[in-house]
């Protein structure tokens, strides 16, 4: 047997369709598949996403062993826990796919200061950062012409999972704690959060391709309906692989209006390679006067502003990790652009709650809401009561999550404060700001 080789994982708890593994499987040697549990990243992590990475990793360890392998389990900082297992099975080598947050570059920074031999490898995208470039300058900063690059990149093929592998003899594979204990983390656990891990991920595809896709068109914006994927926590954890799902959908009817939402999910990634301080700083500084508005704040993360649509969207997202991307727009233009709130505050307490939460999506799209971002109309309006009506039009998607508006039929239920002559409806409060009309 040859040298063994390390594979950290990090955003990619697979086996299908993983560069980092399969170049790792090429040699000779034996593959250590390797998940660093962080104890300061995991306090700071919202307890739905601690939820589904435990319920991840169990899934990954059980699909290793039943192919002859397992997953070691080590809980410290990276690169020490990176060094001690090298040096522990005499392996010189460490493959892991690139990712584009600040934390990963000085990840990456870190394990190559062990003097250990760093491959790099995509995987956490369709097109990886910086595959297409404009003619000036690293990234694309406007959306279009980016997506006409990314649909005529080349892809690379979609790579089987391995048959097997070996461990090298005699390692302890470490423990996995339950991470949904409750003890730990920001934010509530979900009620109905989805549950983690690559088998029921690829159930879930299975199902959209099958059940889905062909409508995406016409109905991912029909609020009711909840009619998109709801793939985003797997693609956030890369139980799928952003590649294979694109690759899935693209020929099929409904694939390529789907397939676009990826384009925007690589769109973001490339974003925050160029400028890893987006959850930090706007990527556009604009000349903006933010009010501090602490009751203002309270009322819209509880979901109770007064204003159906927006109370409706923040209160999915407490029930479930997830909110609709219409509300997500809708919510977060509220808070921004009508309350004028820093996107900071929002970005925050979606990142309590997001089960699918990451640093490239969430807040290239809080500040593209924000007008700080990467939209070409920074002064954008999202009018309340104008989406509802297009959106929710029989105030279906309201009434599911606002019980308080149950006995108000169709659309009435976005205008509760006309009802009772004007007095509202009983124990839900009138709108803090214009809803619109
Ligand atoms: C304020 C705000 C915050 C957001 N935060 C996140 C986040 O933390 N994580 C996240 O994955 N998405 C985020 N999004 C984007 C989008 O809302 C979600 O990806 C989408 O709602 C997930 O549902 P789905 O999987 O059913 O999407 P589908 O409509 O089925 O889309 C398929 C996939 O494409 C990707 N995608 C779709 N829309 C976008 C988009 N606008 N930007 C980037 N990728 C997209 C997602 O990976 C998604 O799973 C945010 C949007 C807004 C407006």
């Amino acid at each position: 047997m040859g040298t063994p080789v390390l594979v950290l994982l990090t955003q990619d708890l697979r086996l299908h369709d993983h560069p980092a593994l399969t170049a790792a499987l090429r040699g000779p040697g034996p593959v250590v598949p390797l998940f660093v549990l962080e104890p300061a990243l995991l306090r700071r992590a919202a307890r739905n996403r601690r939820a589904y990475l435990g319920e991840a990793l169990a899934d990954l360890r059980s699909a290793l062993r039943a192919r002859g392998g397992d997953l070691v389990l080590r809980r410290g900082d990276t690169d020490a826990e990176v060094l001690a297992l090298a040096r522990e099975t005499g392996a010189r080598t460490v493959h892991l796919s690139s990712g584009v947050s600040w934390f990963a570059a000085r990840r990456e920074e870190a394990l190559r200061a062990t003097g250990l031999e760093v491959r790099t490898h995509p995987g956490l995208t369709v097109v990886p950062p910086g595959g297409v470039t404009p003619a000036s300058g690293d990234h694309y900063k406007v959306f279009t012409p980016y997506w006409r690059s990314w649909e005529s990149a080349a892809w690379r093929e979609v790579l089987p999972a391995p048959e097997h592998l070996d461990l090298p003899d005699g390692l302890d594979p470490g423990e996995l704690p339950d991470l949904a204990d409750g003890t730990e983390g920001v934010g509530v656990l979900a009620p109905d959060r989805v549950r983690g891990g690559q088998a029921l991920a690829r159930e879930r595809l299975r199902s959209w391709l099958d059940l889905g896709l062909a409508d995406y068109g016409d109905r991912h914006d029909d609020l009711p309906g909840a009619a998109t994927s709801g793939l985003s926590a797997d693609l956030r954890f890369g139980c799928l692989s952003p590649l294979e799902v694109a690759t899935a959908a693209r020929d099929l009817p409904g694939g390529s209006e789907y397939v676009r939402q990826l384009a925007w999910r690589d769109f973001h990634h490339q974003v925050t390679a160029a400028f890893p301080a987006i959850n930090i700083r706007d990527y556009r500084p604009r000349d903006r006067e933010w009010r501090t508005d602490p009751e203002a704040l309270a009322a819209w993360k509880e979901g109770r502003t007064g204003v159906p649509i927006v109370d409706a969207g923040m209160r999915q997202l407490l029930r479930e990790g997830f909110m609709h991307n219409r509300t997500r727009m809708i919510t977060a233009a509220f808070l921004t652009k009508t309350l004028l709130v820093h996107w900071r505050e929002g970005a925050a307490h979606f990142d309590a709650h997001l089960t699918d939460g990451d640093v490239a999506n969430e807040y290239g799209n809080w500040q593209w809401t924000a007008g700080t971002g990467n939209d070409t109309r920074p002064n954008r309006a999202f009018n309340p009561s104008r989406q509802a009506k297009r959106f929710d039009p029989d105030g279906v998607y309201v009434r599911r999550h606002v019980p308080e508006l149950a006995g108000l039929a169709g659309a009435l239920a976005h205008t509760p404060w006309l009802e009772g002559f004007g007095e509202g409806v009983e124990g839900y409060p009138k709108p803090i700001a214009d809803p619109g009309k």
